[in-house]
């Protein structure tokens, strides 16, 4: 039996005599969440994180202890004490294989010999973060704070697991080994290496793996003689066709782990290491990992008694000079007291993370004068004033400072938890629910998986059902048969996304009929390793500045750079001049991309290299196409060869975009940069580049870490958070921020769902809240003389402005001239207003449809909308320039049902940055205005200011006239 719930109480642990001698137990205090045979059946979370009611048999369940049964003891035994230290009130305990016991009337538990205890089994650890752990906590935060950084032997440690993986699957060493070193030319060349020393290194490395699947082939073979004796037939024999497989991802449900097995040979777990080790045994930290991964694949049904660990270096040293056990396969027997060690340690790291504490070093028993990370521990101990172990070295950062780190850190370690959430979704939500959340694609139809010449695979699906989900080509998934964690799943990489049909390769066959969004932690873990970067490694003028020690200064320019728009004019001035930063107000269409466009050119101009950087891959795309304009060059034939463009004085100006293939808009693509090629080549690409355009989550990669330029220009600053802006900032001397505050904020998944269990010495509540301001929204309120504000829109008609300039910018947005002013339906080739119904043909209009009050739908409004369109389409209008916003995903779906496909229907989130002719909006209101549209004002403002000619508003006016903004919006409509 397993039992689940949250911890009640404080725990005690106390030695008492039994049958056996001494033994320890701890009486832990636990409201339990439900009671099962069968871990499948445990669906409910008690996570403290997770404020969602639950209903069970044992009534209705809330976080934070407001369960309506009393709590129950549960009793942990001997080793499993040292969990139960780590335990405090609030957080999440579930025991395996517990025993049920009637005490004084009282139903308890008590762990068994078979039992493993889980603390906060909903905190997902990673694999790599328990071996870190293990050879000390510090060190494992440390990893964490800074990321890993662009050095050699990380890249040759990927390069080896890649052939070692591609040998697997039966591919060519040599052809391996060359493919996989072009593959990362980039990375090589700015390490200043060559492909072919590299090539070398690798094959050093190599030899180690192919020795020893060259074992398992004996081996394998043998077995197969013995099962088909006296066929003499060549049965060639390749890895795939054996019992190994290459990286298998493994996520466990009940011990909050996950991570890539390497490899997995006859069901247990292959670790490879790119170093040495003479001795026999594998290395402590070693046998953890795989040992992580032992429990991972019992999990899912495997009964695993051996790991291997395979030290690839071993087989390139020299017999004569080394001393030791050279063999590089050391194999060693997976005992049971090993898998429960495991749990405790990741016990010990996700109690850690839960009650929010920062590891010391005194948690391990490592030595700090063998540590190759000492010094750095030293310092980030000192700057953070952080007790450490390792002692302190260095002036402590000032207060304002430390204190800003740890708010960003506490409230980005909150976003950490939201993924976990979403892992922890893939098996409490059933199919039908994940795909309703817009989080999987279900009930495709297998076609059929074809292996490519690589070894890797391609497998083909059909769509059934018109569903929709987030799910966009070049994303990671989990590719399942049928379940993402209890099923067979890999790993994935959406190709193409048909209508009808999917394609995507992974590395191992899977006969997908689902596709699970995979939540990832890259995010959180870049947004970290910025914060550290500002904080830590940042200039302190920068920090000035950003502190409020500072203010930012100009240097005064008398250039006219835009004659026919004073603020642009203005705004280029200052981004120019800045010696530390500017920020350009740009409310909707008021030519903030055009200004951006003409300030990087003037930067460009005067020798410096520039960042050009935003959040979303599309607005980055449009940026760059913008720029690509005012220095003159057409995107054509022969841009592909050679994409330089010229700058004023007529010389080449070479411009790179970095990203993936399937971010950057097929026009942009002869500009991106290709990672793949001879190192020196690849590199100098990048280097030489004047112009970098790249996304701000990219510029947190390994490779952008490592270029400096002399300004960074970020459009929709005020979609990011602070440690999100620091990303791009920090590779840049001075920044430009543009955006505009009155539109959508930062976009924070933690928000309202993070809840503290312990009031440590830390113990405020995070403030997710600290991420949705932008750090431009923080600067333009404190200094505004800093800032420009764009006043002249480009985009709508004077009556749609109207209504938006005077609510969200003080009337101060004006239309750019007459003929913006102006605009109409009419301007359109092929449109005549006269068609259209009385009511539709002004720029504004109001439709009242009372609704058939369902909360997140309404079907009258969809279908008086779908009529519209129908008129629109009648008088002429193109269903493509029409777009369609809805508060809610639901109605989203609804209105699709009732219009033609070509008319764009989305939330306002997927709007803001575009543009249309007309644009309805569906209110869906009922009495309350409950929604997301409704809950911010900055919403409605993005959804009013994206039509240039017409705007439709359709909703119910007694529900809309409840709130002031709203009922002035209705005036205004009306008039
Ligand atoms: N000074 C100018 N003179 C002439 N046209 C301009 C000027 N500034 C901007 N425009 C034009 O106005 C239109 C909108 O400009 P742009 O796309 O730069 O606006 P934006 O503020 O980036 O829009 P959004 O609010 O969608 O982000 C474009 O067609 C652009 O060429």
């Amino acid at each position: 039996m397993h039992v689940r719930g949250t911890v009640a109480g404080d725990v005690e642990v106390r030695t008492v005599s039994t049958s056996y001698g001494e033994s320890e137990l701890a009486e832990v205090p636990v409201r339990l969440a439900v009671e099962s045979d069968h871990l499948d059946d445990v669906t409910t979370t008690t996570s403290p994180f997770d404020a969602a009611e639950t209903e069970t048999d044992g009534g209705t369940l809330s976080d934070g202890g407001a369960h309506a049964a009393d709590p129950t003891t549960i009793t942990l035994w001997n080793k499993w004490t040292e969990s139960a230290e780590l335990l405090e009130p609030g957080m999440e305990l579930l025991v395996t294989n517990a025993e049920e016991d009637e005490f004084r009337g009282e139903q308890q538990y008590a762990t068994t010999g078979d039992s493993y205890v889980v603390v906060a089994p909903s905190f997902h650890v990673n694999v790599t973060a328990i071996r870190n752990w293990v050879e000390c906590p510090r060190l494992y935060y440390l990893n964490k704070l800074s990321g890993v950084p662009l050095n050699y032997p990380v890249v040759k440690g990927t390069l080896v697991h890649e052939v070692f993986g591609d040998l697997l699957r039966g591919r060519d060493l040599e052809e391996s080994i060359d493919a996989r070193v072009e593959e990362r030319g980039l990375e090589l060349g700015l390490l200043g290496e060559t492909a072919d020393a590299v090539a070398e290194d690798v094959r050093e490395n190599a030899t180690a793996i192919e020795g020893w699947l060259e074992q398992g082939r004996l081996t394998a073979e043998n077995e197969e003689t013995a099962a088909t004796a006296g066929d003499d037939s060549e049965a060639a024999f390749t890895p795939a066709e054996s019992s190994w497989r290459s990286e298998q991802l493994l996520i466990s449900e009940t011990f909050g782990i996950r991570g890539r097995a390497d490899a997995v040979r006859r069901g247990a777990p292959v670790e490879l290491k790119t170093g040495k080790n003479l001795k026999k045994e594998p290395r402590f930290k070693d046998k953890v990992q795989a040992a992580c991964y032992a429990l991972l694949l019992e999990e899912h049904g495997g009964d695993v008694d051996t790991g291997t660990l395979l030290y690839t270096k071993n087989s390139a040293l020299d017999r004569n000079e080394e001393t030791g056990d050279l063999t590089p396969a050391k194999e060693f027997s997976m005992g049971d007291g090993l898998l429960k060690f495991v749990v405790r340690l990741r016990n010990e790291l996700a109690a850690m993370e839960v009650s929010g504490d920062v590891p010391t070093g005194y948690e391990g028993s490592a030595k700090c004068e063998y540590c190759f990370e000492q010094d750095t521990c030293m310092v980030v101990s000192g700057r953070l004033d952080q007790e450490s172990k390792a002692g302190q070295i260095g002036q402590a950062l000032p207060a304002a400072e430390r204190e800003y780190f740890d708010r960003f850190y506490r409230a980005i370690e909150a976003e950490r938890r939201a993924v976990h959430r979403e892992f922890a979704k893939l098996w409490e939500q059933d199919a039908q629910e994940r795909a309703d959340d817009d989080r999987a694609l279900i009930d495709l139809a297998f076609l059929e998986s074809t292996e490519l010449a690589e070894g890797r695979w391609e497998l083909r699906a059909r769509r059934t059902g018109g569903a929709t989900s987030k799910l966009r080509e070049g994303d990671l998934v989990l590719a399942s048969n049928g379940h993402p964690v209890r099923g067979s799943a890999e790993l994935a990489r959406i190709e193409r996304l048909d209508e009808d049909e999917i394609l995507l390769t992974a590395d191992e066959p899977v006969e997908v009929t689902r596709l699970d969004v995979y939540p990832s932690e890259l995010t959180t873990d870049r947004l970290l390793a910025a914060l550290h970067d500002a904080l830590l490694k940042g200039d302190e003028r920068r920090k000035d500045v950003l502190f409020d020690r500072a203010e930012p200064e100009f240097e005064p320019l008398e250039e006219t750079f835009i004659p026919n728009n004073d603020a642009q004019d203005e705004a280029v001035r200052k981004a120019v001049g800045a010696d530390d930063c500017a920020l350009i107000h740009g409310p909707p269409g008021t030519g903030k991309t055009y200004t951006i466009a003409r300030a990087i050119r003037a930067m460009v101009e005067r020798g410096e290299r520039v960042l050009l950087s935003a959040f979303t891959n599309r607005a980055v795309d449009n940026a760059l196409e913008a720029l690509l304009d005012q220095l003159d060059g057409e995107i054509g034939e022969d841009s592909v060869a050679s994409p330089a463009q010229r700058n004023g004085d007529g010389e080449a100006v070479d411009v790179v975009r970095v990203g993936s293939e399937s971010g950057v808009r097929e026009d942009m693509q002869p500009y991106r940069l290709d990672r793949a090629g001879d190192p020196g080549e690849r590199a100098a690409t990048l280097q030489n580049a004047q112009v970098v355009a790249a996304t701000t989550a990219t510029c947190g990669s390994r490779v952008m870490k490592e270029q400096r330029f002399d300004a960074a220009l970020v459009d929709e600053a005020a979609q990011l958070t602070e440690p999100g802006t620091h990303a791009a900032i920090n590779l840049a001397d001075r920044f430009v921020l543009v955006g505009d505050h009155e539109q959508l904020p930062p976009v924070v998944q933690s928000e309202g769902g993070t809840r503290r269990v312990s009031s440590g010495a830390n113990g405020d509540e995070p403030r997710a809240a600290d991420l949705t301001e932008s750090l431009f929204e923080r600067l333009v309120d404190r200094y505004p003389e800093a800032g420009v504000m764009l006043t002249k829109q480009y985009r709508m008609n004077q009556r749609i402005q109207a209504f938006a300039s005077q609510e969200f910018y003080d009337g101060k947005l004006r239309p750019a001239s007459g003929d913006v002013a102006g605009r109409t339906l009419d301007d359109l080739s092929g449109v005549t207003r006269d068609d259209l119904p009385t009511e539709l043909r002004d720029a504004v209009t109001f439709v009242d449809v009372d609704g058939d009050g369902s909360r997140y739908t309404d079907s009258e409004e969809a279908a008086r909308i779908a009529e519209m369109v129908e008129e629109y389409r009648a008088a002429g209008l193109d269903a493509a320039d029409i777009g369609v916003i809805a508060p809610f995903r639901a109605q989203v779906s609804e209105l699709s049902k009732h219009v033609p496909d070509e008319v764009a229907v989305d939330t306002v989130d997927r709007f803001q940055g575009s543009s249309q002719e007309v644009i309805i909006v569906s209110f869906t209101a009922t009495d309350s205005l409950e929604g997301p549209i409704f809950e911010d004002y900055r919403r409605i403002n993005v959804a009013l200011t994206r039509p240039k000619r017409a705007l439709v508003l359709v909703g119910d006016a007694n529900a809309l006239a409840t709130d002031p903004v709203y009922s002035r919006m209705l005036e205004w409509a009306r008039r």
